[in-house]
């Protein structure tokens, strides 16, 4: 007999989805048809079938995807996320470019950006990383500095801000994203490998996405593997000036409803750039993404 119910997907595996029920139960699901694309904190329709197993039929509306694409393939990285919590560390050095990218593609899918400082017991690299992120402050990104071995420094910086929220994990490597989860949410990695026994999905690793809840109703976290890219060739035109905020009241002033703000003539973001009220790099990243965009449709 079967029979229809709803839940959320906390992992997937390529070809299958582990599907929470609101009782907890874990399900091994695996999508009805090709068109089933789930991410990780999507609401699904599925039915079930047995004890373990069940037919993911349909996915509900999201209020958001977080995605990356480059030539070569797309990534979903997750649905219906509240914050993208970006993690980076005194050492090693983080890049610019792909944090600005994280930033843009975030901003573009209306999350909020967080940037995680780690490592801050490093003293000694403190002060350049803080310079390092001025520009990022100054567009009103909340930076927080914590020490992801250290509990207490992790109870009290992060707790408050993931409390009630979907938060999405993303860091380059050796930033310390894993001692960070591990901090946070040790009873539930130990309770995942578990579970992932009983499904016969292997044991936990970092290279596919999965959903935490954190301990005492704090909030739920999702993990994903390290990101060494960060392509936003998905991203239409008008997408990519959303990750930009700091351009749109300057864009009130361009002659050009269509304007690109790359060469044209009376365009207020230029103005603004000339003036140095848009940060330079952060006008070359856009360029970058519009460049690549353009070569790739002209592929
Ligand atoms: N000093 C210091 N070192 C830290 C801190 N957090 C993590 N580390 C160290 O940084 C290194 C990288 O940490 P990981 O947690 O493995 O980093 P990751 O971001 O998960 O990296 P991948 O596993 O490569 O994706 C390890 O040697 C950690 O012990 C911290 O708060 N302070
Ligand atoms: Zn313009």
């Amino acid at each position: 007999m079967s029979q229809q119910t709803q839940g959320r997907v906390i992992a997937a595996h390529g070809r299958h989805y582990t599907v929470e029920l609101s009782d907890q139960t874990l399900l091994k699901c695996y999508p009805r048809g090709k068109k089933n694309e789930a991410a990780v904190g999507d609401y699904v329709e599925i039915t079930r079938q047995g004890q373990e197993e069940g037919a993911l039929e349909s996915i509900q509306p999201r209020k958001n995807l977080l995605f990356r694409s480059d030539e070569s393939r797309s990534k979903q990285f997750a649905a219906n996320v509240d914050q993208l919590l970006i993690v980076i560390a005194v050492e090693p050095a983080f890049s610019d470019d792909l944090l600005g990218r994280a930033l843009a593609g975030a901003w573009s899918a209306d999350i909020t950006p967080i940037i995680l400082l780690n490592k801050v017991d490093l003293t000694e690299g403190l002060p350049a990383a803080q310079l390092k992120l001025a520009p990022f402050r100054k567009l009103g990104v909340q930076v927080l500095e914590l020490c992801a071995r250290d509990i207490e420094s992790v109870n009290e910086v992060l707790l408050p801000i993931l409390k009630g929220k979907t938060s999405l994990l993303l860091g380059q490597s050796a930033m310390g994203k894993s001692t960070l989860l591990n901090t946070l949410v040790p009873l539930a990695l130990a309770a995942t490998q578990t579970h992932s026994v009983a499904l016969g999905a292997g044991k936990h690793t970092t290279t596919s996405t999965r959903l935490y809840h954190l301990p005492d109703q704090g909030g739920d976290l999702i993990d994903s593997p390290g990101f060494q890219g960060f392509g936003l060739l998905h991203l239409s035109r008008e997408e990519i000036e959303r990750g930009f905020p700091e351009f749109a009241e300057h864009v009130a002033q361009c002659r050009f409803y269509n304007c690109t703000h790359q060469h044209e003539p009376a365009c207020g973001v230029l103005a603004a750039l000339e003036r140095r009220d848009i940060d330079a790099a952060r006008h070359a990243l856009y360029v970058r993404l519009l460049d690549a965009k353009t070569a790739h449709e002209s592929y």
